[in-house]
């Protein structure tokens, strides 16, 4: 099959695009997570943390399916949704627009530049829900909240959350973050394990300081990844429940590929979250490939020039996060 595609990032965190509507492409459930494998093979050609397809909606404005690099499906992505939101947006000319998503229909919008020159797109990150049935995590509790789990440390305190898709959150200071804690409990979660029959995202937090927050991501499907949308979503949620960062206040978050932020929202008895952040095209490609043979061949790549941009604002990012980290 010949394929069109986009590859881009959000923090970091990439994807390639791949857009039945235009294409009128049609994939079998089995080849979707075929073409996952192949084509987000790090050894390969491309290499991503996932593919992002773009399907026509019958009630919003397009319909966004996540399939992590493992063939995986995931209910949500948040820094994907934000490509996607570029991408809908720029094809039908509107700056804002509902993508239609696994478990619930999300606003997005075009948002003024966050950095010089890069692409910037809100979207809404819910439902959030605490009922520990929706990660699900096994536990004979209805919810875990900045509690321990004996089974994976006597020491980290963790909040277990979907917004929709499932989040582990631990406040960590520098040497915890530094350490092969995080790895080796990830892996846990994520391989044959009583908790969590269906894996779970896995992150750790560090408070920089007052309304600025660090968060590492060992991303399920997919291992450790320069940053996961949903977990910084979630993990600026969890902080301002501790008191550490406000809610309706901008929480600067920031990661291994750079910084975003997010808006918690506390409405009646559920949250919603805004995700802001960049959405950066890489290049687009066409590509040749044979699935049974579980090859491919790119055969033409014409590159963008806006990642030239971004990086600019990556070193200044990292440089934060090292003078500002807490012990
Ligand atoms: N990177 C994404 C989340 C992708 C799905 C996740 N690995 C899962 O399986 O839940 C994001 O930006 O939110």
């Amino acid at each position: 099959m010949e394929i069109k595609m986009i590859k881009g990032h959000g923090s970091g965190n990439d994807f390639l695009l791949i857009d039945e509507i235009t294409h009128g492409y049609t994939f079998t459930e089995l080849e979707r997570a075929e073409l996952a494998k192949l084509l987000c093979d790090r050894e390969s050609k491309l290499g991503a943390d996932g593919i992002l397809f773009v399907i026509k909606s019958e009630r919003a404005d397009g319909r966004m399916r996540v399939f992590n690099a493992d063939g995986s499906e995931a209910s949500m992505c948040g820094n994907g949704l934000r490509i996607v939101a570029r991408y809908l947006c720029e094809l039908l000319g509107k700056n804002e627009a509902f993508v239609e998503t696994m478990k619930a229909d999300l606003k997005v919008s075009k948002q003024p530049e966050l950095f010089s020159q890069v692409h910037t797109y809100q979207v809404e990150i819910s439902p959030v829900l605490f009922d520990l049935k929706a990660l699900p995590l096994k536990l004979n509790k209805p919810t875990l909240y900045n509690e321990k789990i004996y089974e994976l440390s006597d020491d980290l305190r963790f909040t277990a959350l979907a917004v929709p898709n499932p989040h582990l959150i631990t406040m960590v200071d520098v040497e915890t973050l530094q350490s092969d804690i995080q790895q080796k409990l990830s892996e846990k979660v994520n391989g044959p394990n009583e908790l969590f029959p269906d894996g779970v995202n896995v992150s750790f937090v560090n408070q920089l300081g007052k309304g600025s927050i660090y968060v590492k991501t060992f991303e399920r499907g997919v291992g450790f990844t320069n940053a996961c949308g949903t977990a910084m979503s979630a993990s600026s949620l969890v902080t301002c429940m501790q008191g550490l960062n406000e809610f309706e206040s901008v929480i600067d978050v920031y990661n291994n590929g750079g910084k975003v932020q997010c808006v918690v929202h506390q409405l009646d008895k559920e949250f919603q979250i805004d995700l802001i952040g960049n959405a950066t095209y890489l290049f687009n490609a066409d590509v040749s490939i044979d699935l049974k043979a579980g090859t491919f061949e790119v055969t033409a790549q014409n590159e963008y020039t806006e990642q030239i941009a971004y990086e600019k604002l990556q070193s200044e990012v990292q440089q934060f996060i090292i003078d500002n980290m807490k012990g």
